[in-house]
C-alpha cells in the first residue's frame, strides 16, 4: 500500500514541484490537492504540465481537507503553516516548505518575519555537517514533522560547512553572493516579477544585511561548528527562470594549503547522493543541475586574497524545496533516500 499524501499550496510554484516529483514516487500516492484563490479549479488547468495528476481537483485548505493522510506537504506562504500545522495529528509526517518552523530562536523569527512564533521543526538538510561528527539526517530518521530549507539557505549552507566543520576557514566575514530566478519569490503577480522588468536587467534587492535568510544560514553554520559566525549576503534577480548560482566566500585559516581546502570538500561530500564538488578548476552553471535534486559546486583557493571561493548551483524549486523535502521524507519514513529523485537535470 502506497503512503497517501496531500499537498496544501499546490496551485503555487512549490506545491507544483512537489506534486510533479511526488507523483513519479514508487511508494507515494497523491490523493489530495489544496489551493487557495484557485481552490475548485482543476489541477491540470492550473498545472498543465502535470499531465498524469488529470484526476485531482483543487480543494480548499484546511485541516479537515487535509486530514486521513500519511504525508502532508504545506508550500503556503510563510505564516500560513504554522497553526494550520498545529490542527493535524501528531503521527502525519507533516513537511513544511515555508519557513515557519524552520528558525531555533524566535528572537530572529520576530525581527525577519513577525507574525506569530511557532516553534522549529526537525531540520530538512540531510548533507548538513554537525560539528565533529555526524550529518542532519540522524536527525531526520522517523521524524515526523520537518521543517525544509530556504532555497538560497540551501546553497550558502552547503557551499561553506565543509570547511566550518574542518576548520580551514575562519566563520567571521564570510560572504555570498547569489544569481537567484524569480521562480524563488512564488507565482505571483508583482512589478519587479513582469517580464518587462525582469528581462535583460538583473537587480539586486534585500541588500545591506536585511535579508530574511540570513539567521537561517547562520544557525546551520553553527550546527557545523561555527562560532560567532557573520556573513555578508547579496541575492540579485536574473532573468532565468529556475536557478541559483551562489558565489560563497571565506577567509583562510592562516597556514591553510589549497589541497587542504580542496580536501574539505571533496571529503564532506564524497559519500553523498546530491551533493557533487566538482574537479579542480571547474565550476558549476545552473543549466546542469535544472530539475535534478542536485547542488553541484566547484572550489578554488584565491591565494593572493587569502580566501576560499566556493560557487554552487541548484535548482531552487528541486534541491532548493520540493526535492529536499521528498528526500527528507524519504529518510523520514525509512525508505531508500533517494527513491522518486532525479540525478538527472534537463539541458541544454
Ligand atoms: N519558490 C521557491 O523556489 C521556494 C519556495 N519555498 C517556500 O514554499 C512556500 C510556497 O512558495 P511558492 O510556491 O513559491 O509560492 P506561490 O505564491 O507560488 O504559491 C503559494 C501557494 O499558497 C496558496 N496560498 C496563498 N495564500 C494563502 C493563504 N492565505 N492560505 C492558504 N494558502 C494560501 C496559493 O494558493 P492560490 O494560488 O490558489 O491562491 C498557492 O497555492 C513559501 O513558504 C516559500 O517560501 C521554499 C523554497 C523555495
Ligand atoms: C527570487 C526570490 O525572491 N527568492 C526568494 C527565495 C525564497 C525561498 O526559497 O525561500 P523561502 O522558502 O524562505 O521563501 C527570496 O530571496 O526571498
Amino acid at each position: 500500500m502506497p503512503y497517501s499524501v496531500a499537498v496544501a499550496g499546490a496551485s503555487g510554484y512549490a506545491g507544483g514541484e512537489a506534486l510533479r516529483l511526488l507523483s513519479a514516487h514508487p511508494e507515494l500516492e497523491v490523493r489530495t490537492a489544496t489551493a487557495h484563490s484557485n481552490a475548485g479549479q482543476r489541477l491540470i488547468d492550473v498545472h498543465p504540465h502535470l499531465r498524469s495528476l488529470a484526476a485531482l481537483d483543487l480543494v480548499e485548505t484546511s485541516a479537515a481537507t487535509l486530514a486521513g493522510h500519511d504525508v502532508v506537504v504545506l508550500a503556503l506562504p510563510h505564516g500560513a503553516s504554522g497553526a494550520l500545522a498545529a490542527e493535524l495529528p501528531d503521527d502525519v509526517l507533516v513537511l513544511d516548505l515555508g519557513a515557519d518552523h524552520r528558525l531555533t530562536n524566535e528572537a530572529d523569527w520576530n525581527r525577519f518575519y513577525g507574525s506569530e512564533w511557532h516553534g522549529s521543526w526537525a531540520y530538512g538538510l540531510p548533507e548538513l555537517l554537525h560539528s565533529g561528527s555526524g550529518r542532519q539526517r540522524d536527525a531526520l530518521a522517523g521524524a515526523r514533522r520537518i521543517a525544509v530549507p530556504g532555497c538560497n539557505v540551501t546553497a550558502v549552507t552547503l557551499g561553506l560547512a565543509p570547511g566550518i566543520r574542518a576548520g580551514v576557514i575562519e566563520p567571521g566575514d564570510l560572504t555570498a553572493a547569489l544569481a537567484v530566478g524569480p521562480s524563488g519569490a512564488g507565482r505571483s503577480l508583482t512589478t519587479e516579477l513582469l517580464a518587462s522588468e525582469l528581462l535583460g536587467s538583473a537587480a539586486p534587492y534585500a541588500v545591506g544585511g536585511v535579508h530574511r535568510h540570513i539567521p537561517e544560514i547562520l544557525q546551520n553554520l553553527a550546527v557545523a561548528g561555527a562560532e560567532s559566525p557573520t556573513i555578508s549576503f547579496t541575492p540579485v534577480l536574473v532573468p532565468m527562470s529556475r536557478g541559483i548560482l551562489a558565489t560563497v566566500t571565506a577567509r583562510l585559516v592562516p597556514g591553510t594549503s589549497a589541497a587542504a581546502v580542496r580536501d574539505a570538500w571533496v571529503d564532506a561530500y564524497a559519500t553523498e547522493h546530491f551533493v557533487h564538488v566538482l574537479p579542480e578548476g571547474r565550476f558549476p552553471r545552473t543549466a546542469d543541475v535544472l530539475g535534478a535534486n542536485t547542488a553541484m559546486m566547484g572550489v578554488a583557493v584565491d591565494a593572493d586574497a587569502g580566501r576560499a571561493v566556493v560557487i554552487v548551483a541548484i535548482d531552487n524549486l528541486v534541491k532548493g524545496t520540493a526535492g529536499a523535502a521528498i528526500q527528507s521524507l524519504n529518510i523520514a519514513l525509512g525508505l531508500d533516500e533517494t527513491l522518486g529523485l532525479p540525478f538527472d537535470g534537463l539541458a541544454p
